[in-house]
């Protein structure tokens, strides 16, 4: 029955920040939903009741908010979140690596008369921008070893013809009719990985400075900085999605992931889930009209569970994450 303690992480989850950036008259905004997870010698925290190790999880939050007031990075979920992880494994010595992870909301200005406003905005759709940094201080406080994926969730998207499904194991199990024109629509979550890189660790008393110097990446911030990488994989994930003669969710996804590679030399590893929301033509046989064979279907059920559910990562030759 002997039994031990065989991972754990902790931390605060969905703390909400908005912040608004007064730049004279135009104003700019994020809207964060953030996760913070800590790793490190908490383990007598679950054998022994020992909260002496615990930074509350209300701390976490409390300096989540904090940092979104002072760090001069918060408009960039990238380096907001290396902010936050590098201030937690920098500033208490049982820390041995921070997770974090930031949804980013969407708010565009409104256009008024063609020309976006300065301080009005609008929710135009539920796709989140999705960041996860990782800041490891395992091989000491002054070597700090940071991550930084990023990418999409909740892109919904169909397209209404292009899309077939063919050729599949037919066996006593097989009840779909192969069909070489369908409505194909998913829900896209795409997260993308760039190669490590090492952060020189604050050195002023508190361990809250942060700035691009400490980045010893590639061109540094630059090299990955979310929204060029993140306009570019939106609109790669669209245009294949778009143009793709697809022969299967499957054979989408990869080339996706290939093109994304491809036209981003800093991504190393690209992952895509894909949920395949069927759309069923309605049978009309019962009042003697086709609405089943493929060119004269037109009226659909959209099915919402269960879905098929397509996952892959499409990796750079070579890279080693
Ligand atoms: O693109 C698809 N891939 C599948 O693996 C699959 N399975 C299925 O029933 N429909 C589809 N469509």
């Amino acid at each position: 029955m002997a039994s031990y303690l065989a991972e754990s992480t902790y931390g605060k989850d969905k703390v909400r920040v908005f912040r608004v950036v007064r730049e004279d008259k135009v104003h700019h905004i994020v809207e964060y939903n953030v996760q913070v997870l800590l790793e490190g010698e908490l383990d007598t925290s679950y054998t022994q009741a020992d909260n002496g190790v615990v930074v509350a999880t209300d701390s976490i939050k409390n300096i989540t908010y904090y940092l979104a007031k002072i760090s001069p990075h918060v408009l960039s979920a990238e380096r907001f979140g290396l902010h936050l992880a590098t201030h937690l494994v920098s500033k208490y010595a049982h820390i041995r690596k921070a997770l974090v992870t930031i949804e980013q909301l969407r708010w565009t200005r409104i256009a008024v008369d063609g020309k976006p406003h300065d301080h009005s905005f609008l929710r135009d759709g539920e796709e989140k921008r999705v960041v996860k940094v990782q800041v490891d201080a395992s091989r000491g406080k002054d070597q700090l070893v940071g991550s930084v994926s990023a990418g999409i969730n909740d892109l919904l998207v169909l397209k209404t013809t292009g899309s077939a499904f063919e050729g599949f194991i037919r066996d006593e199990y097989t009840t779909l009719p192969q069909v070489d024109d369908r409505i194909f629509s998913t829900s896209v979550d795409v997260l993308y990985t760039f190669a490590p890189f090492e952060i020189t660790a604050p050195s002023d008393e508190k361990r809250l400075e942060f700035d691009e110097k400490q980045i010893q990446a590639p061109g540094r911030l630059g090299a990955w900085e979310g929204l060029k990488v993140s306009e570019s994989a939106r609109e790669i994930t669209l245009s294949v999605f778009a143009t793709d003669e697809s022969a299967s969710v499957q054979a989408t996804l990869y080339k996706m992931g290939q093109r994304l590679i491809s036209q981003n030399g800093a991504v190393n590893r690209a992952t895509y889930t894909l949920p395949n929301k069927h759309y069923i033509p309605v049978d009309l046989k019962f009042i003697g009209i086709d609405n089943t064979s493929p060119a004269l279907a037109e009226v659909f059920a959209p099915v919402s569970a269960p879905s098929g559910l397509i996952a892959a990562t499409v990796a750079r030759v070579g890279a080693s994450c």
